[in-house]
């Protein structure tokens, strides 16, 4: 039986997927892995339901039961553009005291990593603990009731292309890069997913092994990374983003590979969102090994 795979449907993981959407690769993948599109959110909630293998899951959902594929991330070592907080600044604040004053976050319903994020950034940076209310992406309606929005993915990126219309709409609007602000704050990239896997599927279950799977993922990665005009040319009518929108946030907004900087932002950010209560604690990143045994770092 093929492993049962729980991707995110946004543009930001296509190269990751590029293998197992493309030929001459995606046939004989198939026979490997069996892959459904969702949210962020929903992509955990699988794995953790045990309805899913393999997860490209948001690093806020990692738990101890599940391993981290070596190679691979959604993550972003400057300006992502798809996580935006929208903070409402009628008095003309400096961006700390904006966010110093926000008391209502209305947050994408999609989103588990960006929430928490934002989360730690209003606690650990700006000494503010508003308010949370789950929400669809609709950034003037998540507004008329909180002070701030957070977006995340696609939507984030097509309100970036309407902002005059939003501006208009609803003046005196900050407008705020998330990975920026951690960056900022941290000096360490900003991670949002990784392949995690529930160890025990791999080996006689599936006929996958744990090297098979990082052959597999890792080569599709820098398959999407050298195949990125394929990419531009089916995304950017899809979703109605100019070509170059698309080109630039695939090679320069987000950063796919899993490096010891990456590896280090999460294990800060989980200690920092488990000192606020945001998510429980992880103190040991669980790595899988190409031998089949979970090690840790
Ligand atoms: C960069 C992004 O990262 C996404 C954001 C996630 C989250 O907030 O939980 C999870 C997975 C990523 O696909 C994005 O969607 O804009």
């Amino acid at each position: 039986m093929p492993l049962r795979v729980s991707a995110i449907s946004f543009l930001n993981p296509a190269p990751l997927l590029y293998n197992f959407e493309h030929e001459p690769t995606a046939s004989e993948l198939r026979t490997r892995y069996d892959i459904a599109y969702t949210t962020p959110a929903q992509c955990a909630a699988q794995l953790h339901a045990g309805a899913a293998d393999l997860g490209l899951i948001p690093i806020a959902e990692l738990d101890e039961h599940l391993a981290i594929v070596p190679g691979c991330t959604i993550a972003s070592t400057s300006e992502v553009r798809s996580i935006l907080l929208l903070v409402k600044n009628p008095h003309a604040f400096s961006v700390d005291e904006a966010l110093h004053q926000v008391r209502t976050v209305a947050a994408d319903s999609a989103s588990r990593s960006s929430l928490a994020y934002a989360k730690v950034l209003f606690a650990h940076f700006h000494g503010n603990r508003p308010g949370f209310v789950q929400q669809p992406a609709e950034p003037l309606s998540m507004l008329e009731h909180a002070d701030a929005a957070l977006l995340i993915g696609d939507p984030a990126l097509l309100a970036r292309e309407h902002r005059q219309a939003i501006d208009a709409a609803q003046p005196h609007l900050l407008w705020l890069d998330l990975a920026q602000l951690w960056r900022d704050r941290t000096g360490l990239p900003w991670v949002a997913a990784v392949w995690a896997v529930r160890p025990e599927a791999l080996g006689h279950h599936s006929g996958v092994t744990a090297q098979q799977l990082i052959d597999d993922t890792n080569n599709s990665r820098i398959a999407g990374k050298a195949n990125v005009e394929t990419l531009v040319a089916e995304w950017a009518p899809r979703i109605g983003l100019p070509d170059q929108t698309v080109r630039t946030y695939l090679t320069q907004n987000i950063h796919y590979d899993l490096d010891d900087d990456c590896l280090r932002a999460i294990q800060l950010f989980r200690k920092l969102a488990a000192g606020i209560d945001a998510l429980p604690p992880l103190n040991h990143l669980p790595i899988l090994a190409s031998d089949e045994l979970a090690s840790g770092i």
